[in-house]
Order: structure tokens, then C-alpha cells, then sequence
């Protein structure tokens, strides 16, 4: 089974679409990440049109580590938003779109059931993935609130 893959940005404006790039690919400048070396960046653009920015955070005790995604929608959460129009990924790879950890992708469908996710290379190029098809089947809150 192949994952569709998109390559527009209808849901945004051009303006939402060029500062969402601007800003996922400096969020990687917030990464702490002695360890691995490996900066992420995150932005989300919530409901109400905020945009908001994280990175990963690393630890000595590796597994302590937190996902870009992960911090990103903590800070959105804690900010009170709670609903996502589109989260978008960045990694320093020059040849790779960088994806969600299966953590995050169940982290992000809590509270984006199938939100589109843009992934993007170093180089600004992107593609789109809907959450659902990177999480098929998956359990949620409906399924424990009988929503
Ligand atoms: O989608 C991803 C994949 C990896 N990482 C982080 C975790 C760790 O700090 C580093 C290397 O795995 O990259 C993210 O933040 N998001
Ligand atoms: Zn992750």
C-alpha cells in the first residue's frame, strides 16, 4: 500500500503558506540537540491563524529526548490551542522530507486526527501527507469518550 503524496497548499493562503516555510525552516535553530546532531524544526499554524514554533529537545539520558513535533504541541496546548490547521516539519537533510517518529504521529493525531503534515527538506521543497494516511486505523480519544 503506497501513502498519497501531495504537493499543493490549498488550505493556506500564499501569505500563511511563505511564513510557514520561512518559519518551520528557522525553528531548527531552536533545537537542542548536543547528541545526535540532528535539528528538527516544527511549526504549527493553529485554528485561529497563530503560528508556533519548536524544535527537539535532547537529553544525556537519551531516552529523555522529546520529538520537535512533540514540543511544538505542548507549547500550542499550553498556549490553549487545541486545534491545528497544518503542521509542518524540517530536518537540515538536503535529500530526505523528514516524517513524524511513530510517537509524534500518535502524539499529533490526539489532537489532529487528520491534519495535513508538511514535510520539507533543507531546501524549502515539501511534500503533504494527511496524519490518517501516516496513521491508519488508529485509536484516539473518540474511541475511550465514545465520541
Ligand atoms: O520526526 C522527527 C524525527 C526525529 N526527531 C529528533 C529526535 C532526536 O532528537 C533526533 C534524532 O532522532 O531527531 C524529531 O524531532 N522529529
Ligand atoms: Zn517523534
Amino acid at each position: 500500500m503506497t501513502v498519497p503524496i501531495h504537493k499543493d497548499h490549498t488550505e493556506l493562503t500564499e501569505d500563511q503558506f511563505n511564513t510557514l516555510s520561512e518559519e518551520v525552516l528557522k525553528a531548527k535553530s531552536l533545537s537542542y540537540s548536543p547528541y545526535s546532531k540532528f535539528r528538527v524544526g516544527c511549526t504549527i499554524l493553529t485554528a485561529s491563524n497563530e503560528f508556533i514554533s519548536g524544535a527537539n529537545i535532547e537529553n544525556a539520558s537519551y531516552g529523555a529526548s522529546i520529538c520537535a513535533e512533540r514540543t511544538t504541541i505542548s507549547k500550542a496546548i499550553l498556549s490553549g490551542h487545541t486545534t491545528f490547521k497544518v503542521i509542518a516539519i524540517s530536518s537540515d537533510q538536503e535529500d530526505d522530507f523528514i516524517s513524524p517518529c511513530g510517537i509524534c504521529r500518535q502524539v499529533i493525531r490526539e489532537f489532529a486526527k487528520d491534519v495535513p503534515v508538511y514535510m520539507f527538506k533543507s531546501s524549502g521543497e515539501f511534500i503533504k501527507v494527511y496524519m490518517n494516511d501516516l496513521l491508519p486505523l488508529s485509536f484516539g480519544p473518540e474511541n475511550l469518550l465514545g465520541e
